[in-house]
């Protein structure tokens, strides 16, 4: 008898541990390691993942497996093991580890349906496997369950001949194409060719494609362009039953409707060549290194990845390319599917289910050689890599906010040590962490400090808004702001306006007694959203009519303050009323699409200003902007996180390295109320060195990262009497367990004290090694799973918290 131990999807303590099932005989030799199954659990029935096979089990009752979700592994030995590590190093379940590798698509129960990949395979099919596809060329996995050639079929898909495909409702129905093949036997073909008249000429031409290209299904209409004819020669071979035609489904590609126009690799200039050969060599002798390509905006670091890419691809191996969801924008995606077309698939949020799941399948299936995508990608379930990319590494999106709570740096280490081959962090701004691991050379920095061809990096003033209201300008826009954008528009050159909205949002104020609306349920102010009057709590989605009188005072001086990015493009509007504008934030870009459209709008030349979010910092590069103005540089300086002033730097950094990036050159304005900051002065001065010399210290003083680790607790009960005692019995505890030299900070409330009714204490830990700390934060869970489960409790344990929000 064989047995399986299997992973259940019940998220608990208790049940965070495989159990052993029970392998039907008539699945015994199918099912492995890295499957889907479905297994009685107590009264239910859920879902597992197969983490391994034995012969033996320990227990004398043991039920059998119910179900079978795949009929291949879903996850392959690496993902499997990448699991256990996930769960070791971010205290996840494994069951969450294991989710979280895979696209939503599988994630639920949906039919499957196995095809037959292409024609030609069908006369080689196995006997017991080749009836069912006589005349179809789908078939429905739940008929073939039943019959008794489920290995014969798990064998045909290993080989590559079927495919499994996991039918995803969706609205719109699969997308077919027409396939044209021969019908006939080449001497027939070759008959009917030679025995043509001279109005058969079309006919003869399509002929000998299929004699040349013996066995061939190709669309009709790549036969149509390919052979510059019309469809009716085609008609009437089909008509004497020499060709045939056929409907296949085709990928849900969401980037099929555009042509990419291919580039070929640039000549390097000398600072990129001196960057890439270290990258070169390591590919080239299979080493697992970590390079930090530190490299100024615009200094071409997208072309050393692509050749870099280029070399791993030679190889025969694959490469994953991590971008920020942010920055993921059409321009990225187009640079690198203008390189190497067809082998490159794309995953991001804006896909639908299905549209994501089908890029998998393409990485799955081994169609595809690169993967372009946000965090998640990391996972690509590539089995023979040759390289990861991390661009703008410096990102808060790498970390995940939610079990499992990892960074998409460490695991692209961690995989490219399985793989033997390199990592490359690149950015303008590298983290303080990863320029701190450069400078203890556990990584290798790689540096550019030109843009291409020595254009200068954009002179940058800034402006300190107090003056500007002090003289009498009472408008969003300085003086200088101003005619800066007069001048760009008389000069037909474009402008980029970055509205820093994070941490900063338009709320509603009583001007007689100052009382702001708030949430209800939230301990955070409502947001004033101008579409309908309505305010918004951007936490738990409460949502009310904007008041007509304040609930305190009954006052009618009621108005809301801030800048949205609407506020300011009506603002614009009356002090430039000349100027085309095009803005882009979350109400504009909500539809799918409509943020590609706005960029080539941009691009185009069909508006003067690109006014945006953070939407716009990043990977933008428009040959004609040549000035960038930041309205309000110090939004997110006085946010209660460690890394305000890095985040800060960065961002100006990096909205500042959209200007001047080809002939014209650039010039940008920063508008500031903390002018004197030193993040705000070294970004206008460029000088990260610095900005990093000067950030070390302040972390130094504190005790914060790159010095310290920090672990972060946070509880969260409706009853505060409840999150607080809880929170004081962790931090004791820890006090206990752990060794002097950890500090322990709190309990304290959260910055952000009550969400959606649930009052938040935290603690935070400092440590710098602290073998126990794992095993004590554990036991922490262990304690409470009783009250988590039933009363309400929730404890969340973060391993290198992003933000201490
Ligand atoms: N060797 C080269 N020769 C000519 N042009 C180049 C070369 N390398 C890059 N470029 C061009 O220079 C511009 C800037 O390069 P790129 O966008 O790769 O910089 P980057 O370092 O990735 O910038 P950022 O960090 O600001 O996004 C691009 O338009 C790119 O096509
Ligand atoms: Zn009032
Ligand atoms: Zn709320």
């Amino acid at each position: 008898m064989r047995f399986a131990s299997v992973i259940v999807d019940v998220k608990a303590m208790q049940t965070d541990r495989a159990f052993d099932y029970l392998i039907p005989e008539k699945w015994t030799g199918f099912i492995k390691p890295g499957m889907r199954v479905i297994v009685p659990f107590g009264p239910r029935k859920v879902q597992g993942f197969v983490i391994g096979i034995k012969n033996e089990s320990e227990f004398d009752r043991v039920k059998p497996i119910a179900e079978v979700m795949d009929i291949t592994p879903a996850l392959t030995k690496e993902l499997l093991d990448i699991g256990h590590w996930l769960t070791q190093t971010t205290l996840c379940f494994k069951i969450s580890a294991f989710q979280a590798m895979l696209p939503a698509a599988m994630k639920a129960r949906y039919e499957k349906e196995i095809v037959l990949v292409s024609d030609e395979y069908r006369p080689n099919l196995h006997p017991k496997v080749l009836p069912w596809f006589q005349s179809r060329r789908s078939v429905y996995w739940k008929d073939i369950e039943k019959s008794d050639s489920v290995k014969e079929f798990q064998m045909e898909i290993e080989r590559g001949v079927l495919e499994v495909i996991y039918q995803v409702k969706q609205k719109n129905k699969k997308k077919t194409q027409k396939y044209i093949t021969s019908n006939a036997e080449i001497a027939e073909l070759k008959k009917e060719s030679e025995s043509g008249s001279a109005q058969a000429a079309k006919q003869k031409l399509i002929l000998d494609y299929f004699i040349n290209n013996s066995g061939i299904s190709v669309p009709l209409q790549e036969l149509l362009l390919h052979l510059n004819i019309t469809d009716s020669p085609v008609k009437t071979l089909i008509k004497k039953k020499l060709l045939r035609e056929e409907n296949v489904e085709i990928y849900r590609d969401p980037y099929e409707d555009r042509t990419f126009k291919k580039t070929e690799p640039l000549a390097l200039t000398a600072e990129q060549q001196t960057a890439i050969s270290p990258i070169l060599n390591s590919v080239e002798q299979n080493r697992h290194d970590v390079f930090l390509m530190y490299g100024v905006t615009g200094s071409g670091k997208t072309e050393v990845y692509l050749q870099s890419i280029e070399s791993v691809l030679n190889q025969g191996k694959e490469a994953i390319v991590l971008v920020p969801e942010i920055s993921l924008t059409p321009q990225m995606v187009n640079r690198f599917k203008g390189r190497f077309g067809s082998l490159v698939a794309v995953l991001h949020s804006g896909l639908s289910v299905g549209e994501k799941y089908d890029e998998w399948r393409k990485i799955h299936r081994g169609e595809v050689k690169l993967v372009v995508g946000a965090r998640s990608a990391v996972f690509a379930p590539f089995t023979n890599l040759g390289m990861i990319i991390i661009d703008e590494e410096h990102e808060g999106s790498y970390k995940q906010e939610e079990n499992p709570r990892y960074h998409a740096r460490d695991v692209a280490i961690y995989r490219a040590k399985f793989h033997q081959c390199p990592v490359v962090l690149g950015s303008a701004t590298p983290s303080l962490e990863s320029f701190a691991r450069a400078g203890k050379e556990v990584y290798q920095l790689i540096s550019l400090k030109e843009r291409v061809n020595q254009r200068p990096l954009p002179q940058v003033e800034v402006i300190d808004m107090r003056d500007e209201l002090r003289s009498g300008n009472r408008t969003m826009f300085s003086s200088s702001l101003l005619e800066k954008l007069q001048d760009r528009i008389a000069k037909k050159e474009q402008s980029v306006l970055f509205l820093n909205k994070r941490g900063y949002s338009s709320f509603v104020m009583c001007r007689d007694c100052g009382c702001v609306t708030g949430c209800p349920h939230c301990e955070i102010s409502l947001t004033y959203h101008k579409h309908g009057s309505q305010l918004k709590c951007h936490y738990c989605g409460h949502e009310e009519p904007m008041p007509k009188v304040c609930s305190e005072c009954s006052s009618e001086h009621i108005r809301f303050f801030g800048t949205g990015t609407q506020r300011v493009e009506e603002e614009l509007a009356k002090v430039l009323p000349e100027a085309r504008i095009i803005r882009m934030d979350v109400d504009t870009t909500g539809r799918k699409g409509s943020h590609e459209k706005l960029l080539t709008q941009f691009g185009n030349k069909e508006a003067d200003i690109l006014l945006g979010t953070q939407m716009i910092a990043k990977g933008l590069d428009f040959p004609d902007v040549t000035l960038v103005g930041v309205l309000t540089a110090d939004t997110m300086l006085h946010l209660p996180d460690f890394r305000s002033s890095e985040k800060t730097f960065q961002l100006l950094t990096q909205v500042s390295g959209r200007a001047g990036r080809h002939e014209l050159p650039g010039e940008v304005v920063i508008q500031s109320y903390s002018p004197e900051h030193y993040s705000i002065q070294l970004a206008s001065h460029h000088d990260y060195d610095s900005f990093y010399q000067q950030e070390m210290l302040t972390r130094k003083q504190h005790a914060y990262p790159p010095f310290y680790y920090l672990a972060l607790v946070t509880v969260s009960h409706p009853d505060l009497l409840k999150a607080v005692s809880v929170t004081e019995k962790i931090a004791k505890h820890l006090n206990q367990r752990l060794s002097d030299t950890v500090k322990i900070l709190g309990p304290v409330a959260s910055p952000i004290p009550r969400i959606n009714d649930r009052y938040r204490y935290q603690c935070m830990i400092k440590y710098k090694r602290e073998e126990n700390l794992h095993a004590s934060l554990k036991m922490i869970i262990e304690r409470y799973q009783q009250d988590m489960n039933k009363n309400q409790l929730s404890i969340s344990i973060d391993l290198n918290p992003n933000t201490m929000m």
